[in-house]
């Protein structure tokens, strides 16, 4: 069973000129425990509002949102300072946690263990105005933890983040994913999409593709005839998106003849292997 089901789901705007904007405009949508989803797409395909509606923020205009009962769905706006309701990092966790964690001395542990697991190191009394946009995005992804939610939904978490720091929420997420929540991550920076399990591509408002990275990345390139391959565009470059550096160097070595045509290396550490292969 799905943790969350959309069917056809439409959120529809009325643009100053009368007309209407669709912002998503028919998308059916499987959320499954332990499977992270990548959303990526052009700026105002609408994948912001894909994970409003994931969240539970955003009524629909059309189709259907089903979740599971009782379902814990947290999320991570892209504008940090756009949900934090605390004027502390103390009150900010107390004003999440409180609803459905009853003992202080438990609210107060995944505090901390959130606080640690994203790098955090402030103490509780600390006013949150006066941290960088980076450490409001950590700290927003901390209070999201620490609630320990079925469905993670992350839009562009590390946007202002520092290489460690990114790279430190990927390794959550892995670990987050492999206890069987369900993380839904918008991202501009495809390299991030290679982590994922499913990539869905959003174009104006419309879901484009849903299926595995290496496809989207690289076509079907097990069962096409090179020759063929070579002149399909991809899912990622029909979209005009930049692939990551892995994939873009791979695609000119297998032009070259340097690499087997069904590679499908998406971690540098995998092109070393075919290559050397
Ligand atoms: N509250 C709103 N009222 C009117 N139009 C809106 C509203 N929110 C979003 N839109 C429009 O819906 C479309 C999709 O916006 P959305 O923010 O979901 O795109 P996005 O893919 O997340 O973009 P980006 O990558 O730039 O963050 C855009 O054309 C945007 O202008």
């Amino acid at each position: 069973m799905p943790l969350i089901a959309l069917e056809h789901a439409r959120v529809h705007y009325a643009a100053e000129s009368g007309q209407v904007r669709k912002a998503v405009d028919g998308v059916s949508l499987n959320v499954y425990p332990g499977e992270w989803i990548s959303i990526v797409g052009a700026n105002g395909s609408g994948k912001s509002t894909l994970a409003a509606v994931l969240i539970g923020f955003t009524q629909l205009s059309g189709g259907t949102r089903q979740a599971a009962p009782g379902l814990a769905v947290r999320g991570v706006l892209q504008q940090p300072d756009a949900q934090v309701l605390g004027d502390t990092i103390e009150e900010e966790f107390h004003f999440s946690l409180s609803p459905f964690v009853d003992s202080v001395e438990e609210q107060l542990r995944r505090r901390e263990d959130a606080l640690h697991m994203v790098g955090l190191q402030f103490s509780p009394d600390t006013v949150i105005s006066r941290l960088s946009g980076g450490q409001k995005q950590l700290l927003n992804i901390a209070v999201a933890l620490a609630s320990k939610p079925d469905v993670l939904v992350l839009d562009e978490p590390t946007a202002m983040l520092d290489p460690g720091a990114r790279e430190r929420i990927e390794s959550i997420v892995v670990s987050v994913v492999r206890q069987g929540t369900a993380v839904v991550w918008i991202t501009h920076h495809l390299e991030e999409a290679t982590l994922s399990n499913r990539i869905m591509a959003m174009d104006q408002g419309q879901c484009v593709y849903d299926g595995v990275p290496s496809s989207f990345f690289y076509g079907s390139t097990v069962e096409t005839p090179p020759a063929i391959v070579a002149e399909e565009r991809t899912p990622c470059e029909r979209l005009r998106l930049d692939p990551p550096f892995t994939v873009k160097t791979a695609l000119l070595l297998k032009q070259q003849g340097f690499l087997d045509q069904t590679a499908t290396p998406l971690r540098p550490e995998q092109l070393v292997k075919e290559a050397a292969r």
